[in-house]
Parts: structure tokens; C-alpha cells; sequence
């Protein structure tokens, strides 16, 4: 089953254009890096892939779960630093979006996310105390509150050192593996999306590829 169904899609800000005449699908459990120079529009297409900015043409079309209901998207943020005094603890701020009702089995499913992302030991620290990549993982646990069926991070990994951004990595794998999330992975980091991804989409100003990552020549991307 194709989870998500790009068609056409062109951005253009007052006039002048992002991308255009995207197309592409991501089949249910794949796993994609989304690759591209600075500037070239991955972070405009996540958007709308989150349905964040209207195209300028063409469209996104989610596919609906067996049980009827939409796919559901989780979003994990490029790497942004928090504050020392951020007033949450780790197991707070995953489930921030909660709000106050809090029942038994919702508790249960945080405790398990919270063990999923190795959190358990620092679910009491202040969030502002946590490491990059510890941050990350809490990132990533908030995402994985809602239960989504498709992920994308949006160069969650930039910044973190190399044993964080493998340990993220492997965490989202291992997602992949066992809830089989789709998951779709904006990077610079060709090397990373060759361990942990398969397909790959390559934006270049004016055109796109889409291919297996192990043929992808890293080479081509310039930053
Ligand atoms: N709201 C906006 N209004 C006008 N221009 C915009 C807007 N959002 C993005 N752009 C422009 O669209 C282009 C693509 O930006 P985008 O952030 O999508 O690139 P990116 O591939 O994610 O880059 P990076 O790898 O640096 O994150 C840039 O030239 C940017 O300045």
C-alpha cells in the first residue's frame, strides 16, 4: 500500500518558483531520504507533505488505514537547542500535547515510548539539561505519542555528534522495523541515509531523481 501519493506538486513563493512537478509515492514501512543542496526545498515540501502550506499546484494524497481512518504523521524537528531553565521534565515534555485527561492506558503507552527512545533513566531530568542527542530521542518519543504511521524527520540528526546521530538513527530503524512506520529522513548526511535508509529522493534546482540510496553517488550533493 502506497501511504502517500505526490502528484504534480510545484511551490512557487510571490512568483517565483521552489520546485516543480514533483511526483513521487512512499510505500507503507519504506524508508526515504529526502537529499538536496541548501535551499533547494526539502524543508518547503515537508511542509506541505504536513500539510503546513498549500501548493501552488498539484497535490498530496494520504492513503486511509485499513479501519477507515487517515494516516497519521509524526514530525521530528531539526536539531534546536533548549533553553537550561525549560521549566518540563523529559516525561513532561512527551507528553506536552496530552493535555489534562491522562488515563490509565495512555500513561501505559507513554511509559513505553519513554522505554522505546531509552529515555527511562532521565524521564525525571529537566529538559534543558539533556544532551543533544538525549534531546533528540525526547523529540522523537513526542512524535511517537499520537501513534503515527508515517515519520519525518527534518534533518534531525544535524548537529548531533556521530554516536547520537547513530543512536537516533538505530532508534528509527528499529521503529521501521517493528511498528512499521514509514519513515521519511531529510538529510545532508549521504553516509547516514546509506545505513539507515533504502530509497531516496534528490532535489536538484528545476528537476528531481528517485532511486535505491546504495546506487546514490555522494559526490553529486553539494552542501
Ligand atoms: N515562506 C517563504 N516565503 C518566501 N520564500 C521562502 C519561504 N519559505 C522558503 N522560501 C524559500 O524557498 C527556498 C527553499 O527553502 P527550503 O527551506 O525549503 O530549503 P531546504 O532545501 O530545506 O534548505 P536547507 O537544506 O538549507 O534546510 C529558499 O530559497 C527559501 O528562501
Amino acid at each position: 500500500m502506497d501511504v502517500i501519493t505526490v502528484k504534480d506538486l510545484s511551490v512557487s513563493f510571490e512568483g517565483q518558483p521552489v520546485f516543480e512537478d514533483l511526483s513521487f509515492k512512499l510505500k507503507e514501512g519504506s524508508t526515504t531520504s529526502l537529499i538536496g543542496q541548501n535551499g533547494v526545498g526539502k524543508t518547503t515540501l515537508i511542509r506541505v507533505l504536513m500539510q503546513m502550506l498549500q501548493p501552488t499546484t498539484g497535490n498530496v494524497t494520504y492513503s486511509k488505514k485499513e479501519n477507515g481512518e487517515p494516516i497519521k504523521v509524526g514530525y521530528v524537528p531539526q536539531f534546536r537547542n533548549i533553553d537550561k531553565d525549560y521549566p518540563l521534565s523529559v516525561k513532561n515534555f512527551i507528553q506536552l500535547n496530552a493535555g489534562l485527561f491522562k488515563s490509565k492506558a495512555y500513561k501505559q503507552s507513554v511509559n513505553h515510548i519513554i522505554q522505546e527512545t531509552n529515555l527511562t533513566s532521565i524521564q525525571n531530568s529537566s529538559m534543558g539539561e539533556l544532551s543533544g542527542g538525549e534531546k533528540q530521542r525526547a523529540y522523537l518519543a513526542q512524535a511517537l505519542i499520537d501513534n503515527p504511521d508515517f515519520i519525518i524527520l527534518d534533518e534531525s540528526t544535524a548537529s548531533l555528534d556521530p554516536t547520537a546521530k547513530l543512536s537516533l538513527m538505530s532508534l528509527v530503524k528499529q521503529l521501521n522495523e517493528t511498528r512499521k512506520i514509514t519513515v521519511l529522513f531529510a538529510t545532508h548526511d549521504i553516509e547516514l541515509a546509506k545505513e539507515f535508509t533504502e530509497d531516496y529522493i534528490f532535489m536538484q534546482p528545476g528537476s528531481y531523481e528517485t532511486g535505491k540510496i546504495k546506487n546514490f553517488d555522494e559526490s553529486r550533493v553539494g552542501r
